[in-house]
């Protein structure tokens, strides 16, 4: 279980997220809403070790990760999609998540010699491949993939590092019309293994709803409500977080 406790963050006079405590289940996919500038990107980086708690505490399965840098928490479980340090960009697509896959399997990093050793890491890189639907681009460089192939790489290296907690911070923002769907379908898909602890940052509401077992919602960096999806979208305080702030979001819920 990931738990974080009065966790808080300042920036000179600003508490942009202000003792958040919240424990968060495998087999549980979390969306965190909130109006722009609520906290919930800031809340992600204080889990994920992206930024310093000024306060308070993250701690995975008993272990306390406050301490330890991000590199440091994804080797715990805590796997952050979209802010990979371990993309190449002039390697393949299989050799990206190969790569990770290796790491992973604590077979080093020299893919030359093992990976003629190890016909079992293959297998599970191009499993992964086809899971996020590019078999077809396995010889391309990650460079020349499109936006939306870029993320589905970023996915498969993570699902290749087997965190515990997988985090998505906008997943969808930026992507087109048809790769929408095929990382929705990657997020349903991690959804059925209980084993994975799922926090997701959304603004909209017609994702969050079909996706969420639970919503969290962040308004001045505080923790203002917490429930199930439809419980949480209809109470006055959401309501009340959402109107003003933007048109599309008020309308969404
Ligand atoms: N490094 C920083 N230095 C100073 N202020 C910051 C920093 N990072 C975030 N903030 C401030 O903290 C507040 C929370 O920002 P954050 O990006 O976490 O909000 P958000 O809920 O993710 O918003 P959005 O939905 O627009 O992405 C904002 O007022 C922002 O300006």
């Amino acid at each position: 279980m990931l738990e974080t406790s009065g966790l808080t963050v300042r920036f000179g006079g600003h508490v942009a997220v202000n003792a958040v405590s919240c424990a968060f289940r495998p087999g549980t996919l979390t969306a965190i809403v909130g109006p722009n500038g609520a906290g919930k990107t800031t809340y992600f980086n204080l889990i994920s070790g992206q930024i310093k708690a000024t306060a308070g505490r993250v701690v995975l399965n008993g272990q306390d990760l406050t301490a330890l840098g991000a590199p440091q928490r994804t080797r715990a479980g805590l796997g952050r999609a979209f802010q990979l340090t371990n993309l190449f960009p002039q390697l393949t697509v299989l050799e990206n998540v190969r790569l990770a896959v290796q790491a992973k399997a604590g077979a080093g990093l020299d893919f030359f010699r093992i990976w003629s050793d190890r016909r079992d890491l293959l297998q599970k890189a191009e499993a992964i491949l086809e899971t996020v639907a590019l078999a077809d681009k396995r010889d391309a460089s990650a460079a020349s993939l499109p936006h939306g192939d870029q993320r589905k790489l970023e996915v498969g290296i993570l699902m290749a590092l087997e965190p515990q907690v997988f985090m998505f911070d906008e997943p969808t923002a930026g992507m087109s019309v048809d790769e929408v769907p095929v990382i929705l379908n990657l997020i349903r898909q991690l959804k059925q293994d209980p084993s994975k602890t799922i926090l997701l940052v959304e603004h909209k509401m017609d994702v969050v709803r079909e996706l969420s077992d639970r919503i969290i919602v962040l308004h001045n960096g505080e923790l203002v409500a917490d429930g199930e999806p439809e419980a949480v979208i209809a109470s006055p305080v959401v309501q009340q977080a959402y109107l003003g702030v933007n048109p599309e979001e008020t309308e969404a819920v």
